[in-house]
């Protein structure tokens, strides 16, 4: 019998979707020193995906404009302090799902697609991954995600319950609906509030993963859900977020002790 080969979502070399999970931190500081002193620890991890919670950055800045200058002129000096081999994830988590900025769904798009820039041919853009809320108005995801396709840029589709987790099959019907909008790696993070719900989560991930349509994530947030950050392989999540310094969302443990973890639960 031959193996399926799977689908997967390529940055910078890193298969999405095959082998071992890849850990993500976050860099969550809200100024331009902050940032680049969380990168230098989050590169001395084993992390290979580096999330910049743009949401986070600047809180003083509410117009969107003077906030998307200064995003922009950190962006240069972050990518640099990565260097080669690590993605650059970039999110704007919105406040409706928990993240720090209220921002209209024009200026969301003005500025993903900033970040994303448009390439030169034969360039990569700055962004390797891009974080989109697939609830926000569907012409903004669908223009996100063509300004992503066209530069080369992957696609996150985001989805967060801070409250609760909802059924297996609308979790799986959110990851579905979100690779049909376009995303190379859908994203769910729920909130456990009994030990099942954390079944339910991976439960779900595991009948898509199944189905072998690409990566995705899937997250129970919270202490209670810790065992989908490190159990991520046996669910089939393709990612996990882990910390080097402050963490982005409840339950996330440091990135050293999650690669040992992915390392000892490897099935
Ligand atoms: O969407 C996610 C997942 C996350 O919420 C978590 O639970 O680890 C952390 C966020 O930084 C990231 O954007």
């Amino acid at each position: 019998m031959t193996e399926s080969i799977p689908i997967t979502a390529t940055v910078r070399g890193i298969e999405l979707g095959r082998a071992r999970p890849e850990i993500i931190v976050p860099l969550v500081g809200d100024d331009h020193d902050a940032v680049m002193e969380q990168a230098a620890a989050a590169v001395a991890t084993p992390a290979r995906i580096i999330e910049w919670r743009i949401d986070l950055f600047r809180p003083d800045l509410d117009d969107a404009e003077d906030h998307r200058d200064v995003v922009l002129a950190t962006l240069p000096r972050l990518r640099a302090a990565l260097g080669p081999d690590r993605a650059l994830l970039a999110t704007v988590r919105t406040s409706a799902e928990g993240g720090g900025r209220q921002i209209r769904d024009i200026d969301l798009a003005v500025l993903l697609e900033a970040l994303m820039g448009e390439r030169r041919a034969g360039t990569q853009s700055q962004v390797d991954m891009i974080d989109v809320e697939t609830s926000r108005a569907p012409a903004i995801v669908s223009r996100v995600v063509s300004t992503a396709h066209r530069n080369g840029v992957v696609v996150v589709g985001s989805y967060h319950d801070f409250e609760g987790t909802p059924e297996e099959e609308e979790l799986c019907e959110l990851l579905r609906s979100q690779r049909r909008l376009g995303a190379d790696v859908p994203k769910i993070a729920v909130t456990p509030q009994t030990p099942r719900d954390v079944l339910t989560l991976m439960s779900a991930s595991l009948t898509v993963a199944s189905e072998g349509a690409g990566p995705h994530i899937a997250i129970s947030m919270g202490p209670l859900g810790v065992a989908s950050r490190v159990a991520a392989e046996t669910f089939g999540s393709a990612a996990t977020f882990a910390t080097a310094g402050p963490r982005s969302a409840p339950g996330q443990l440091e990135a050293d002790d999650v690669a040992r973890m992915l390392e000892l639960l490897r099935p």
